[in-house]
């Protein structure tokens, strides 16, 4: 089975993931960007301000290609359980807006992202959404780059958003303005009742 969690910068992905390694010892733990030579390039485009937004969704989609052929497709394979902070929905989220407010000219870029990964990607099974308003996100992230901006994740959050009313049954919305031990334990009873339904089929 693949999870993957997804929200807004600072939203606390990592911390949720990070406390999910204690319950999963033997799952495969993983993320997006991923630390490969792909994921070094995209960490090079998201510090560049004037990053090309073409070529930087395209880096990040290469990323996720390896991801999938070298990490998530053979650990499935092996039946683990799989569980990645970020994946494709934050390619839908984040560069939709980016493209949006680009001159690229792609009138309707969340459609085209998807498009694009609808060729060769393997969605998750279930999507673990950590919801948080824009500006808090950009306090706790710290506004330390071009994505940490309270305009621009309020534009991510509408994609999320509009992902999330296109498939209500894969995503799982977690209230992610409460406190880290509670927002782990909301996170833990929705795995376990996600595994125990994939035990149940
Ligand atoms: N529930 C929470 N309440 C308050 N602060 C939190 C909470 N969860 C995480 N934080 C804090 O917010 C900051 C970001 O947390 P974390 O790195 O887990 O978020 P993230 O979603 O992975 O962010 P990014 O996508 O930018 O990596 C950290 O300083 C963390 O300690
Ligand atoms: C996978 C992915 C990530 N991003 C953005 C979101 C963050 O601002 C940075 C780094 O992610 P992290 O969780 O802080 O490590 O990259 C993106 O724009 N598109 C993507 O597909």
């Amino acid at each position: 089975m693949l999870i993957t969690l997804e929200g807004l910068d600072g939203s606390g992905k990592t911390t949720v993931w990070e406390a999910l390694h204690d319950v999963y010892p033997d799952a495969t733990f993983t993320r997006e960007p991923t630390d490969s030579w792909y994921g070094e390039a995209v960490a090079r485009s998201i510090a560049a301000d004037d990053a090309d937004p073409l070529a930087e969704l395209f880096l990040l989609t290469a990323d996720h290609a390896d991801h999938l052929s070298g990490t998530i497709e053979p650990a499935l394979a092996d039946g683990r359980l799989v569980i990645s902070d970020r994946y494709s929905d934050s390619r839908f989220a984040y560069q939709a807006a980016t493209l949006a407010a680009s001159d690229v000219g792609i009138e309707r870029p969340l459609e085209y992202i998807r498009g694009i990964h609808s060729a060769f990607s393997r969605p998750p099974d279930a999507t673990i959404f950590l919801d948080l308003d824009a500006r808090t996100a950009a306090e706790r992230a710290g506004r330390t780059n071009k994505f940490e901006q309270d305009g621009y994740l309020a534009a991510v959050q509408r994609n999320y958003e509009r992902l999330i009313d296109a498939e209500p049954g894969r995503f799982h919305r977690v209230d992610a303005t409460r406190s880290p031990e509670a927002v782990i334990e909301r996170v833990e009873a929705i795995v376990a009742d996600l595994l125990d339904a994939e035990a149940d089929e």
